[in-house]
């Protein structure tokens, strides 16, 4: 059964992550709670919580088939969940805001013999925008993101990267409070998905809230104040990029003097080792619990003769990769179970 927000955020729970994950007095462009997709008796989404501030840049981060596209369209009103709520810039239909939002959706496509300005304009019209102004603002924005050339070409004509840069601008031609972008670098050269984050970045800096999809975590890692990521259908993250990176403990390199020593104790018992020819040696590590001050003393004290020493924090990958895998094999687990009771 459907519940309301309000309903939910009295049940104390959510209302804490909420407070916790948004950031500030910022308001939330987007508030889902439990959202619930089923396909055929499938669970693909299965109790997704998002608090999306404004102004931001957003990343939903996933493996294949994690949910990503399902959450998303829920969110924009394509589907409906079968539980759960969405707010969506203050309305609790997203149809009721559709004019305020931009989508490029996975599966891309504009009508193949539209030329592409008129196609930028078809989107807009689509969004409220009238016609003239939409073809006025559609070749504005082809010239300022270097497609001017391509204005009076039939879509069919261009590339499959040009076209879609056409397809991105299209989301944006009625000046949207909101944009979604599935796996909007699927596709692009290097030059072209530089191009689109530096878009993405000024979007925001003119108050647009920019969520998108996107298994490239770098990409996620340069661009995001804030992050979800989502595996076999929950989210076992959501907050900001820092906060997941120091989920996994950060690595230590360390070069002593001598291989050997009473010190030796203080490293970890599974730190891997590498001698060297002279006597010394590099040992590799997870940074322990107690921070790195404890072992540099017994390092000093032992007279390990310390030749250099690195901390390194986690990339947002490796904790991408430890945080989805753990979930994906939870959810599989989970589903194994529900089919063999
Ligand atoms: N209309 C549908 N009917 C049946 N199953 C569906 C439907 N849409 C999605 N699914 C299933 O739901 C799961 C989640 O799909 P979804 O497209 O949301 O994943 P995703 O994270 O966007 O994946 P990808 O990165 O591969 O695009 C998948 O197992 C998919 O097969």
């Amino acid at each position: 059964m459907l519940m309301d927000l309000g309903e939910w955020n009295s049940s104390g729970n959510g209302a804490l992550e909420s407070a916790e994950l948004a950031g500030g007095e910022r308001p939330l462009a987007i508030e889902a709670r439990g959202l619930v997709k089923r396909f055929d008796g499938f669970t693909a989404v299965d109790g997704v919580d998002l608090s999306v501030p404004e102004g931001v840049i957003y990343g939903v981060l996933g493996p294949n088939g994690a949910g990503k596209t399902t959450t998303l369209r829920m969110l924009l009103g394509i589907i409906d969940p079968d539980d759960g709520v969405r707010r969506v810039l203050g309305a609790e239909r997203p149809h009721d805001v559709s004019h305020l939002i931009g989508y490029l959706p996975e599966e891309r496509g504009l009508y193949p013999a539209m030329k592409a300005v008129e196609a930028i304009a078809f989107v807009g019209a689509l969004r409220g925008l009238p016609l003239p102004e939409g073809r006025r603002r559609g070749r504005q924005l082809l010239e300022e993101h270097g497609l001017g050339h391509a204005a009076d070409r039939q879509i069919r004509q261009l590339s499959k990267g040009m076209a879609q840069q056409v397809q991105i601008l299209s989301c944006l031609v009625h000046e949207p409070r909101l944009v979604i972008f599935d796996e909007p670098f699927s596709g692009l050269d290097a030059i072209n998905q530089g191009r689109l984050e530096k878009m993405m970045r000024s979007l925001v800096e003119r108050g647009t809230t920019v969520i998108f999809s996107t298994h490239v975590i770098a990409h996620a890692e340069r661009l995001c104040d804030r992050i979800a990521i989502i595996a076999g259908g929950k989210v076992p993250f959501a907050g900001p990029v820092d906060l997941a990176r120091d989920r996994i403990p950060a690595q230590v390199r360390l070069e002593t003097r001598h291989a050997d020593g009473p010190w030796r104790s203080a490293l970890p018992a599974d730190a891997r080792t590498e001698r060297k020819g002279n006597g010394s040696a590099y040992f590799f590590f997870a940074l322990p619990d107690g921070g790195i001050e404890p072992l540099l003393r017994a390092l000093i004290e032992g007279e390990a003769g310390i030749l250099s020493l690195s901390i390194e924090r986690a990339g947002l990958h490796d904790a991408f990769v430890a945080i989805a895998g753990e979930a994906a094999a939870r959810a599989l687990a989970e589903n194994g179970e529900e089919e063999s009771r």
